[in-house]
């Protein structure tokens, strides 16, 4: 297998801090069995990898997420600006961080948008993917990038699921690995969620079993119905409820006229949602979001290695910082708890304390600071010790 990164631009300067860089990462055979004869990999990253490459520290997007974690030539936004950036809390003058888009995504790496050999998207072709499948592919980018080891595997939501697969996966590859908001394995009430997410999408007509990206129209209200199911849960009732009550959007009136086929204005509540519905659209493939979701309903450490218990046995020397969200009704505290139980972190699980629910992994990550400082992200000179 040949792997290259263009890591120099065409200047042969060295690529400044997140810049969106590409590794082509060969030919792959997926867990469930389907085959893509090359993956390419979209990737940031942030500050130098030292002289023995001890300073890596790898952060994974969530669902929806991408490769751009944190600001950088661009002075763009990111989505974990809190967390990354030159004296921050993973501090870019000291680490070198690399955030991987997934496979699947529509964020630069290979995903159903991507063209194959025959000249068209691979649409309805492309493969079931798994998280493990990530993993995978993501150790590959890692050995292109000369990283034998990562001081950290960071992710929260879909990100934590990948960060504690690549924990079991190749324990011997990851000296810290911090979980926020995920879980060892996908629960019912999970896999129930994402599945009317996926059904919206699959049953819209625009979906065309996923070969519409020559079409005229795409499954756009489909997409959007999936936004709508899977934000809810992102947030919590009370932020709903102190956020939105019962008020009418603008001067609209939610009640409808004589009978059910009257259009009737909505509530602030449903106008958020569409906000929130129409954005993901903007911003997403239908795809792509059918494949991470699907990958997330996989989600299980355990399978094919004796169980959740055997797995994570099997990552004894990793040193775990597995946090949660108060409110999150997605991924439910206990979640996390199940996981420290099986792991050695003394301290329990830590707590982001937020009202809003699953979505405050991303809004205040900054409150893991302290411990994420005092137990990953140490003094200068930490990572030589890892
Ligand atoms: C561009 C990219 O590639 S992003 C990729 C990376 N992103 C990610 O990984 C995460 C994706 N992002 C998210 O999930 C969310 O944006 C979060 C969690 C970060 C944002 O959370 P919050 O800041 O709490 O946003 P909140 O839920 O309050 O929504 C605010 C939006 O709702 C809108 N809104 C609020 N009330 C209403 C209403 N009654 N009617 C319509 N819209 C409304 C606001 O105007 C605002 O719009 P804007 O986002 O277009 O500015
Ligand atoms: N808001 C997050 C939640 C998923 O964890 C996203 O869109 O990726």
């Amino acid at each position: 297998m040949t792997l290259t990164v263009r890591e120099l631009d065409s200047q042969q300067r060295p690529v400044p801090d997140g810049h969106v860089q590409f590794a082509d990462v060969g030919e792959y055979t997926f867990e469930t069995g389907g085959y893509l004869p090359s993956v390419t990999l979209a990737f940031e990253t942030w500050g130098t990898l030292n002289q023995d490459a001890s300073n890596a520290v790898l952060l994974l997007h969530a669902l929806t997420g991408d490769t751009h974690v944190a600001k950088g030539e661009s002075n763009e936004p990111g989505w974990w600006d809190q967390l990354v950036g030159p004296g921050g809390i993973v501090d870019t003058n000291k680490y070198f961080v690399v955030a991987p888009n997934m496979i699947g995504s529509c964020y630069g790496s290979t995903g159903p948008a991507s063209i194959a050999p025959d000249g068209r998207p691979w649409g309805s072709r492309f493969p079931f993917t798994t998280i493990r499948d990530s993993v995978n592919l993501e150790l590959r980018l890692a050995d292109d990038l000369g990283i034998k080891k990562f001081h950290a595997v960071v992710g929260g939501s879909m990100g934590g699921a990948r960060a504690l697969e690549w924990a079991v996966t190749a324990p011997e590859r990851v000296a810290h690995c911090v979980v926020v908001a995920a879980c060892a394995q996908s629960s019912a009430e999970q896999i129930a969620f994402a599945q009317a997410q996926t059904a919206a999408i699959r049953l819209d007509p625009n979906y065309r079993s996923g070969d519409y990206y020559d079409a005229a129209s795409s499954p756009a209200a489909g997409l959007g119905i999936a936004r709508r199911i899977a934000h809810v849960t992102y947030r919590s009732e009370p932020e709903l409820e102190t956020r939105f009550s019962r008020a009418n959007q603008g001067e609209e009136n939610p009640f409808g006229g004589a009978s059910i086929s009257h259009q009737r204005g909505r509530y602030a509540v449903e106008s958020y949602l569409d906000h929130q519905a129409d954005k993901l659209v903007d911003r997403f493939d239908a795809n792509s979001y059918v494949v991470l979701t699907e990958a997330l309903m996989s989600h299980d450490v355990g399978r094919s290695r004796g169980g959740v218990d055997a797995a994570l046995a099997s990552a004894a020397d990793v040193k775990f910082l597995v946090a949660a969200v108060n409110s999150d009704r997605l991924y439910w505290p206990a979640q996390s708890e199940e996981i420290v139980k099986r792991v050695d972190q003394g301290d329990g699980v830590y707590t982001i304390d937020s009202p809003i629910g699953h979505d405050g992994f991303l809004t205040d990550i900054h409150q893991l600071g302290p411990v994420l400082n005092e137990h990953v992200f140490t003094a200068r000179g930490d990572q030589e010790r890892s």
